[in-house]
C-alpha cells in the first residue's frame, strides 16, 4: 500500500453525521463550510474548508471554541488572533480546514467555569492553578471529533497549525497522520504575557517567540522564515508591515 493510500484510523464506529455543506464567503476568502452532527452527544460541529483537501499533508487548524477570544475580542488569551490567523493562512495556502470544536471551551471546562478562572487569575492564580481551585481538570479536551471531521473531508495527512504537543499527541491516538506541526505564534501583549509563560512552562507549549520577546535566544528549531511563525496580534498591535513576518525583540 502506497503513502497515499493509507486512510485516517479512526474508531470504527464514527458518530458524525454530516449534515450540510454549503458556501461560506469571508473576508478571508471563498470557504466551504460543513456542518456535522456529532450523534454521540448531540453537539453540532463545524469544519471550514477551503481548496480540495482530499490528499496529504493538508494545512489543518484544530481549534477550540473560545467565546471571549474568537467572538469578544479579549486579549487575555490568543485565540482570536490565532483564528484569524489559521484562517489567513489556510487561504494563502490554496487549501486547508479549520476544526471549530465546541465543547472545548475553556480547554473544556466550558464557559462559564472558564469565566470563574479568569476572575481567580486576576486574583494572582495561573491558568492551571485556577482550573485546580475550581476543582476542574487542567485540560478536559477530547480530539475525536475533529480526527472523525478530517476523515469524512478525505484529509490523509495534515500539517498542523498549533503550538500545543498535547495536541499533536492526541490526534495521532485517534489516527490523524501529523506530517508537520506549524507554529501559530502570535505576538504577546501585556495583558497574556503571564499567560502565555504559564502555557510553555506548565503545559509544555512551544512558544520561542516569548524567549525573544525578552531578548533571549530561542532554543527552539522553529525556523525563523517560517511565514507563520509569528503571526500580528489584531490587538493591541495593529496589522501592520510586518504581517505574517518573524519579528524581533525591539518590534513587540
Ligand atoms: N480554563 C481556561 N481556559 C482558557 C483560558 N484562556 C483561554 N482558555 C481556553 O483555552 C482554549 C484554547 O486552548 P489553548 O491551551 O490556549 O491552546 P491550544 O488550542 O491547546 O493550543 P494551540 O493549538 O497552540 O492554540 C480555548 O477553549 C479557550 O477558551 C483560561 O484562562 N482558563
Ligand atoms: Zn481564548
Amino acid at each position: 500500500m502506497s503513502k497515499a493510500d493509507v486512510a485516517l484510523d479512526v474508531p470504527a464506529q464514527s458518530t458524525i453525521e454530516r449534515v450540510v455543506n454549503t458556501r461560506l464567503s469571508t473576508s478571508y476568502g471563498e470557504l466551504r463550510a460543513i456542518g456535522y452532527l456529532d450523534c454521540g452527544n448531540a453537539r453540532e460541529q463545524v469544519a471550514l474548508v477551503h481548496g480540495d483537501v482530499t490528499g496529504q499533508d493538508v494545512i489543518t487548524r484544530v481549534h477550540s471554541e473560545c467565546l471571549t477570544g474568537d467572538v469578544f475580542g479579549s486579549t487575555h488569551c490568543e485565540c482570536g488572533d490565532q483564528l484569524s490567523a489559521a484562517l489567513r493562512t489556510i487561504v494563502a495556502e490554496g487549501a486547508g480546514v479549520l476544526v471549530y470544536l465546541q465543547g472545548h471551551e475553556g480547554r473544556g471546562i466550558g464557559l462559564l467555569s472558564k469565566l470563574k478562572a479568569m476572575r481567580l487569575q486576576d486574583e494572582g492564580l495561573d491558568t492551571v492553578e485556577a482550573n485546580l481551585a475550581l476543582g476542574l481538570p487542567v485540560d478536559a479536551r477530547d480530539y475525536r471529533v475533529a480526527a472523525e471531521i478530517l476523515h469524512d473531508l478525505g484529509v490523509r495527512s495534515v500539517r498542523l497549525l498549533s503550538n500545543n504537543p498535547r495536541k499533536l499527541e492526541a490526534l495521532r491516538r485517534y489516527g490523524v497522520q501529523v506530517s508537520e506541526q506549524v507554529p501559530l505564534l502570535i505576538r504577546p501583549n501585556e495583558e497574556n504575557l503571564r499567560y502565555l509563560r504559564t502555557k510553555q512552562e506548565r503545559l509544555g507549549h512551544s512558544l520561542p517567540h516569548l524567549d525573544d520577546v525578552l531578548g533571549q535566544p530561542s532554543t527552539d528549531s522553529v525556523s525563523p522564515n517560517d511565514p507563520t511563525r509569528l503571526a500580528s496580534a489584531s490587538r493591541p498591535f495593529s496589522a501592520d508591515a510586518n504581517e505574517g513576518r518573524p519579528t524581533t525583540p525591539d518590534s513587540v
